[in-house]
């Protein structure tokens, strides 16, 4: 059988804090995410859910514990991972089409087949006839699409998006939703999807893993058991989303009010 395509186990990641002394982010973090799994994850604020990602993006080694992409020990940046942070990677410089044809051309693709490429998916996150416009020249919205496609051009079999859509207002922050769950629909990739909004991650996972406060390990995991294709502004008003929302808010609710607690106690 293949293995998992990103697995952590025991992972703990440490940081060297001011006086010598070490802070503990992300501690004993087990986690599993197979081909075609979306997992959303959430946690009280700077429990160390970034933390987690750039354990499996190799941007951080852990300092104890395993953590394998596609069955391998991650050692440096591994092959086949796409990111989108909450700030996007879109290059003022470069015109749409540019921008998204940048990633192929990064990992040797040919300059006419990297925009063929880029062209195509321009079209499909709904920007085709946008491709010689400038960053500047775009809404919000058109720039996550841009950067989505960004994302998606070098066919990532794992996505790690770190609130990538929260600085959206809402409507169009519920556009993405639908449009990442359509885009991803189409692939087999793994998505690790860091919010802090809890209707987002019920709207778009399969499971829901809640982080504990500071320092980070899985508290608890919920299923999402709700049918796909799914359109994330009709599904939060059943009644099986609202019963899911509160079983996973009164699990995260004890450690928002931990880290609150902490953060009152450091400031007094
Ligand atoms: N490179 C680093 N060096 C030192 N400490 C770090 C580093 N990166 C993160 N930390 C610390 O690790 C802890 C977890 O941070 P992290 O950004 O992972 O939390 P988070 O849950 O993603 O936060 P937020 O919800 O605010 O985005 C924080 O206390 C942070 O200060």
């Amino acid at each position: 059988m293949a293995p998992p395509l990103i697995e952590l186990a025991g992972a703990t990641k440490r940081f060297p804090s001011g006086s010598g002394s070490v802070h503990t982010a992300v501690r004993d973090l087990d986690l599993t995410v197979g081909e075609g799994e979306f997992v959303a994850v959430v946690g009280p604020t700077g429990c160390g859910k970034s933390t987690t990602l750039s354990l499996v993006s190799g941007l951080q080694p852990a300092s104890a514990g395993m953590v394998r992409v596609n069955g391998a020990d991650v050692r440096s940046i591994p092959d086949g991972v796409g990111y989108m942070f909450q700030t996007d990677a879109v290059m003022p410089w470069r015109s749409v089409l540019d921008n998204v044809a940048s990633g192929p051309r990064f990992r040797g693709v040919r300059k006419a087949e990297a925009r063929a490429r880029a062209a195509d998916w321009i079209e499909r996150v709904g920007l085709k006839g946008f491709e010689k416009y400038y960053p500047h020249q775009l809404s919000g919205g058109m720039r996550k699409r841009v950067a989505l496609a960004q994302t998606l051009v070098t066919s990532p079999r794992i996505l790690l998006m770190d609130e990538p859509f929260s600085a959206l207002d809402v409507q169009t922050r519920a556009l993405m939703q639908d449009e990442l769950l359509r885009l991803w629909a189409g692939s087999d990739a793994a998505v690790i999807f860091v919010t802090h909004d809890l209707d987002e991650a019920i709207a778009l996972a399969d499971r829901v893993v809640v982080m504990t406060a500071s320092p980070a390990t899985v508290k608890d995991v919920f299923e999402v058991p709700l049918p796909r294709p799914r359109a994330v502004e009709e599904l939060r008003l059943t009644e099986e989303f609202m019963g899911l929302y509160r079983q996973v808010w009164e699990s995260l609710r004890t450690e928002v009010d931990k880290a609150r607690e902490r953060g009152a106690g450091n400031a007094a």
